[in-house]
């Protein structure tokens, strides 16, 4: 683009921003539910599931009351099946993927069948890695997942059929699949943006999905027992959280339309690379270094509030007004995968030596509940979230910053087929809220006339 057309599309800027301009009373006399919430900070109810349960609050006469949060996979509480397969010295993801998909917890046979069928479809389509990962490489992962899964349309040999055992195997190559997607898309941006010799190790079948995860990500293959069981219950964590949240609600908006499951899948990692929902680890850390770099003394509390104050004032960071890492559409007083991680993110520091470090992260998220309410005047609870210890946790695992959001999408894939399996099932209708038009009609003006 020439300097004239960039002034001129600067200029096509203005327009479209005066021309967008609806006044904040019309949202009120049309009662709009802005962002899908009612008047109250709930949120507008739009459906049905028997996945995923989230629970933050109690409404008690149409008061919304703070709770602790609580999560439930298919009626189970998050921290039973995070405590069952940890005290039998299991890996959780694979078992919490079939759990997700088909109701039920596998028996020990179910379990290991599910486990052969994912590693016998874990190795890329013939040419795929070539063709569709290696000669496009991407700065950014979530933009190469997102393009695998649209590849993986052109090697499906049936992929627009939209019945139950066509979406399920679909669903099971895709989880299957995604660690590869995530590992060959790293290496291809390590490779070609930053110069690193290109190694492609494939996927092991007697593997799970972490240790697959770190055997590929690593040109020696090697992990130690500690960070795949920390890894596998990260992705635990991560797969599955409700049909409002962001990603999940556009799986099962773009299904309810009745097309294929790649044009879902796609949306939905478009939808958690955003910073208010997945991509909130990786601001997490952009964040922290920021704090780091601003605040001289760690463990000057009134030090750190002020800079927390910068930032909710929109005069640091980035500029967005937001701490990352914290606050929550339904969370209140906590979110149980935030207790989780912080847990693993305490023991890590410890053996890491990275305690100062983490004193910094519990500062910051003790302090940012004040600091919100002083600057804002408000009496919105907020509290750390999944995304706020998950990039320490994964830093300490030596995993790559570029791969802290790729691997909430390799986690959630399961929860998003979910849903979608879910949303063909029951949705029975095509999702379509409504827009109220407040523009002012016009009559057509002929080009020799317009100004
Ligand atoms: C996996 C996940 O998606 S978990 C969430 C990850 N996202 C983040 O961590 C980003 C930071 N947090 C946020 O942006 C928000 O808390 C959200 C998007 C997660 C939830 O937002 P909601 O609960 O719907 O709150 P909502 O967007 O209505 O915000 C209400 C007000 O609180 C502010 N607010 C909410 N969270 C924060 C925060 N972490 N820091 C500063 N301000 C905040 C909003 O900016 C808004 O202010 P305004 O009224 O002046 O515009
Ligand atoms: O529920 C939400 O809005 C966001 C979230 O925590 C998730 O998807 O894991």
């Amino acid at each position: 683009m020439n300097l004239e057309q960039k002034n001129s599309l600067v200029d096509l800027c203005k327009r479209v921003e005066q021309n967008s301009e609806i006044g904040a009373e019309h949202f009120s006399i049309y009662d709009v539910k802005r962002g899908l919430r009612n008047s109250n900070g709930t949120g507008v109810l739009a459906g049905l599931t028997k996945v995923g349960e989230v629970h933050g609050y109690v409404v008690d006469d149409g008061d919304k009351i703070s709770d602790h949060g609580k999560l439930f996979y298919r009626g189970i509480n998050i921290f039973e099946v995070a405590n069952g397969f940890q005290q039998e010295k299991r890996f959780g993801f694979e078992e919490t993927c079939y759990l997700l998909l088909f109701g039920n917890l596998p028996n020990e046979k179910q379990l290991a069948d599910f486990n052969e069928l994912l590693g016998s479809l874990r190795e890329l389509p013939e040419g795929f890695v070539q063709d569709m990962i290696l000669k496009a490489p991407s700065k950014d992962i979530m933009n190469k997942l997102a393009r695998c899964v649209l590849a993986s349309y052109s090697y499906d040999e049936n992929p627009d059929e939209t019945s139950t055992f066509n979406i399920i195997r679909q669903s099971i190559e895709l989880i299957a699949r995604f660690p590869a997607f995530l590992a060959y898309g790293f290496q291809a941006k390590a490779h070609y943006y930053g110069a690193e010799s290109l190694f492609i190790h494939k996927p092991r079948v007697d593997l799970c999905t972490a240790e697959n995860i770190l055997t590929m990500i690593r040109q020696d293959s090697e992990y130690t027992a500690l960070e795949a069981e920390i890894l596998d219950l990260s992705l635990v964590l991560h797969a599955e959280h409700g049909g409002g949240n962001n990603s999940s609600f556009s799986t099962r908006v773009i299904t309810s339309s009745g097309t294929d499951t790649y044009s879902a899948i796609a949306a939905a990692i478009g939808s958690l690379k955003g910073p208010k929902h997945g991509g909130a680890n990786a601001k997490v850390m952009g964040m922290i270094d920021d704090i780091k770099a601003n605040v001289k003394d760690w463990s000057n509390r009134e030090e750190i509030k002020q800079y927390l104050t910068k930032i909710i004032n929109k005069e640091a960071y980035d500029g967005s007004g937001l701490v990352y890492g914290l606050g929550h559409a339904i969370y209140t007083l906590s979110d149980p995968r935030a207790i989780l991680l912080k847990e693993k993110a305490i023991e890590l520091a410890k053996e890491k030596n990275r305690e100062d470090e983490l004193n910094l992260y519990l500062a910051i998220e003790e302090l940012t509940p004040q600091v919100f309410a002083e600057v804002k005047g408000s009496e919105k609870e907020i509290s750390a979230n999944v995304d706020f210890y998950s990039g320490f946790v994964y830093q300490s695992l030596n995993i790559p910053p570029e791969l802290y959001t790729p691997l909430f999408a390799v986690a959630r894939v399961p929860g998003w087929c979910a849903h979608r399996i879910e949303e063909h099932l029951t949705g029975q209708r095509i999702i379509r809220p409504a827009y109220k038009s407040v523009v002012t009609k016009k009559k057509y003006v002929p080009i020799s006339e317009r100004s």
